[in-house]
């Protein structure tokens, strides 16, 4: 048993998606959140960029004491996680193989809505289809949802008619389950209910990758039994914004503090004259 708090991140709001899972599965664990306001939108960032910030953002974690590290973000797992991984001494979990796992449970033609470097990674197909080759999969990379969640425009018009047409491509071939490839859009569930056919089911990874939690924290012995601590958030740009945009999902106000990641120092190289 140990009472360490287990680390979350997203670029957003997009990780509370899971952090209202994990107060459900994991009420007595104790929570430190992190959003990299800052510097979002992740989903148009390049590989290179997003593992300097994931190592940062894990390096901060490492220095406050985590037990285990989600990355409640579907980029950082696309982009970064098989990498980083193995440079941490927690267990650091995705939600990407949790969420493809859920939706081959459930679907044989299978739609994943993501930001444009998920999209383009590939990354869902390839963990779906390595569970069952013969399911199909569409996916659609969706650059304005994030930035529209970001400034609070759920209920805005432009959001519902841009949903449409992020939509359609995967509703003119008959899919049978989306799968939500960003932790922001769980935020626009009634807005997609709306376009979706009732015969579509909806999966959210985030379900799937606090399960997986459960799991691992049961498998080393590290479940918390003695009752959660306030959840710790903490972002790289304005702390009152998150606060403002985030007490719609928290029911609360968070007391939200600005932090100031590490530089991670560089890997060690042996210069090439030095080489005989
Ligand atoms: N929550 C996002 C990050 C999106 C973004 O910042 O573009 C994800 O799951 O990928």
């Amino acid at each position: 048993m140990t009472t360490a708090k287990i680390g979350v991140f997203d670029s957003g709001v997009g990780g509370l998606t899971v952090l209202r899972e994990l107060y459900r599965q994991l009420p007595n664990e104790s929570i430190l959140y992190f959003a990299d306001t800052a510097r979002l939108p992740y989903g148009n960032r390049s590989q290179a960029e997003i593992l300097q910030f994931v190592r940062q953002i894990l390096l901060w974690m490492q220095q406050q004491g985590v037990k285990m590290a989600i990355m409640a973000c579907n980029t950082s797992s696309a982009l970064a996680l098989e990498t980083v991984r193995c440079e941490f001494d927690f267990p650091v979990l995705g939600v990407i193989l949790p969420g493809a796992r859920a939706a081959v449970a459930v679907g044989k033609r299978i739609g994943v809505i993501a930001t444009p470097a998920t999209a383009a990674s590939n990354a869902y197909r390839r963990a779906i289809q390595e569970v069952d080759p013969k399911v199909q999969v569409w996916q659609v990379g969706c650059p304005a949802f994030v930035p529209l969640i970001e400034q609070n425009r759920i209920n805005d018009p432009y959001t519902y008619e841009i949903a449409q047409e992020y939509l359609q491509p995967l509703l003119q071939q008959q899919i049978d389950t989306l799968v939500y490839g960003c932790t922001h859009y769980p935020h626009l569930a009634p807005i997609l209910r709306r376009i979706l056919p009732k015969t579509v089911t909806l999966v959210d990874p985030a379900v799937h990758v606090v399960a997986a939690a459960v799991q691992e924290l049961d498998l080393l012995g590290l479940k918390n039994h003695q009752g959660a601590k306030p959840t710790r958030f903490g972002v790289s740009g304005c702390p009152q914004q998150f606060a403002r945009l985030s007490v719609q999902w928290l029911g609360c106000t968070p007391a939200v503090e600005q932090v100031c990641l590490p530089v991670p120092m560089p890997l060690q190289s042996v210069p090439i004259e030095s080489i005989d």
